[in-house]
């Protein structure tokens, strides 16, 4: 603490500083181990697989771990996998297939978007269901210390009693008197109060379980987040995180169940905003999902990573096709600067440092937006340095606009998006595209509607639709 109260952070005079939904404040970022921090996100529950919401996550704090990293600290990122839960036992049973083929195929399709998207993987990432010895020492911890108990009616499952936790509610501001049930499904018939909520759920007719002193059942999700974050970052951590519809009942059950055990817990707790469809929670459940094979068809993965990433981590992004080409062409100004700089100057590495304007904005919790203000300042005036002829000073910008974009994953000639296969790829076939069009539009000029329409359906079979749309034609890729 310094003078004013106010945590300081302890690398150098760099101040981090994030909003933290425990406190409702901005918080001076200091580690719990100098030069260290540790991470826990909630990741995916596999019964179907991403869609864009899902990734928004993802790059968010994909986006804070690379930062942290280029502040010099050593990350632990800890993102687990629910892999047994009602949902994926309900697909399983309707597709006539094991619980474990449905989660195996959903995760594998979650790893393959975060690495197209370009998230880093993560250090580790634990399995619910290879950590129920974990949950049982967690859950025999709760019982003896009165914060949890075996249900009344038989069932096998275990609760945890919200009565016992005064401070049960802090995180997501709510009172305990004025909360209502905790919402379990249909097997809450053993409960002391309804707002308890079940760690364990107990064995029933063909679903699968394992064995405990309490008979044989299956993991909650709640309880699942707080064992293995404590197996791997320990009792006490810097930073928990996941999207803003986990604050309750899911993160407050997390801590109601680790500072119960007598852990520290999450230091810091940071919330993705959602990304919506019309205003709705973009949801599985929902049916309003955008999948990421058919958005890589929109546009290329790392546009397709600024849009989910220019925005401030804490806003809600409405989804509409037209911001996303609007990111599309607001990256492409910015690769196509890098592209040109290259080519007058030869190669561009990233420089060093990034700009001091730039650091500062990434340090007031993450301010992507005004972070990537600062790289198109740097692309107008390197554009207008290109058209100068001077050399120097493009060489020095694109240096400096790499940098910056390496440190939010976005630096497109940097080996990881250079090796993704896709790299140049999409401008060659935009150029072509662009002929054609043309050659259409001077079809349509003379009135030769046949012609037109040919080169259309030519496209279309080579796999290329074109929409005609107010800004002008845009094509998609369509496969199949
Ligand atoms: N629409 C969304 N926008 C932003 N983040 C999201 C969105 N949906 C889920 N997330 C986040 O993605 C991570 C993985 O979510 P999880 O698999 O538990 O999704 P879910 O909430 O069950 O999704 P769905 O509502 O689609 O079933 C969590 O951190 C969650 O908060
Ligand atoms: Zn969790």
């Amino acid at each position: 603490m310094n003078g004013d109260g106010r945590e300081t952070a302890t690398l150098g005079n760099v101040s981090l500083r994030f909003y933290d939904t425990r406190t409702r404040t901005v918080r001076d970022f200091t580690p719990l181990r100098e030069g260290c921090a540790s991470l826990y996100l909630c990741g995916a529950t596999v019964q179907a697989p991403p869609h864009i919401g899902h990734i928004r996550s993802g790059v968010n704090f994909d986006v804070l771990r690379r930062w942290l990293m280029y502040r010099g600290y050593s990350v632990t990122l800890c993102r687990n996998v629910t892999d047994i839960d009602d949902k994926i036992i309900n697909t399983a049973h309707s597709e006539g297939v094991p619980w474990w083929e449905i989660s195996e195929r959903n995760q594998r399709a979650f790893t393959h978007a975060y690495d197209i998207l370009g998230c880093l993987p993560p250090t580790v990432e634990p399995r619910a269901t290879g950590h129920v010895p974990e949950m049982i020492e967690l859950m025999r911890t709760l019982i003896d210390s009165g914060h949890a108990y075996e249900a009344g009616d038989g069932s096998g499952d275990v609760y945890f009693d919200v009565r016992s936790f005064p401070d049960y509610g802090a995180l997501s501001n709510q009172r305990l008197e004025q909360m209502r049930g905790a919402g379990d499904t249909d097997t809450d018939s053993g409960k002391r109060d309804p707002r308890d909520f079940a760690m364990w759920k107990g064995a029933r007719p063909g679903e699968p379980s394992w064995d405990t002193p309490w008979g044989r059942g299956r993991p909650g999700w709640h309880l699942e987040c707080s064992a293995m974050s404590t197996k791997y970052l320990g009792g006490t951590f810097d930073i928990h995180g996941g999207g803003l519809d986990l604050v309750f009942p899911h993160h407050e059950n997390e801590i109601a169940q680790s500072q119960g055990a007598g852990h520290g817990f999450a230091r810091y707790w940071l919330h993705n905003g959602l990304l919506t469809t019309s205003g709705e929670k973009m949801s599985k459940s929902f049916g309003n999902s955008l999948l990421i094979p058919q958005m890589v068809r929109k546009v290329r993965p790392i546009e397709l990573r600024y849009y989910l990433a220019q925005a401030h981590y804490r806003s809600t992004i409405d989804y509409s096709d037209e911001a996303l080409y609007e990111a599309a062409a607001a990256f492409q100004r910015i690769s196509g600067f890098l592209t040109r700089a290259a080519e007058m100057v030869g190669t561009v590495e990233p420089a060093a440092e990034v700009p001091e304007e730039f650091a500062a904005a990434m340090d007031d919790d993450l301010s992507v937006s005004q972070g990537l203000a600062v790289v198109h300042n740097h692309v107008r005036d390197g554009n207008a340095a290109l058209t100068d002829g001077a050399k120097d000073r493009v060489a020095e910008l694109a240096a400096r606009v790499r940098a910056m974009l390496g440190a939010v994953g976005l630096d497109p000639f940097s080996e990881q998006w250079a090796g993704s296969g896709d790299s140049g790829l999409r401008e060659v076939v935009d150029a072509l595209v662009s002929v054609a069009l043309e050659q259409r539009q001077a079809a349509r000029s003379r009135k030769d509607y046949a012609a037109a329409d040919e080169i259309r359906d030519q496209l279309l079979a080579a796999g290329i639709a074109v929409e005609d749309t107010p800004r002008g034609p845009r094509w998609e890729l369509r496969r199949g």
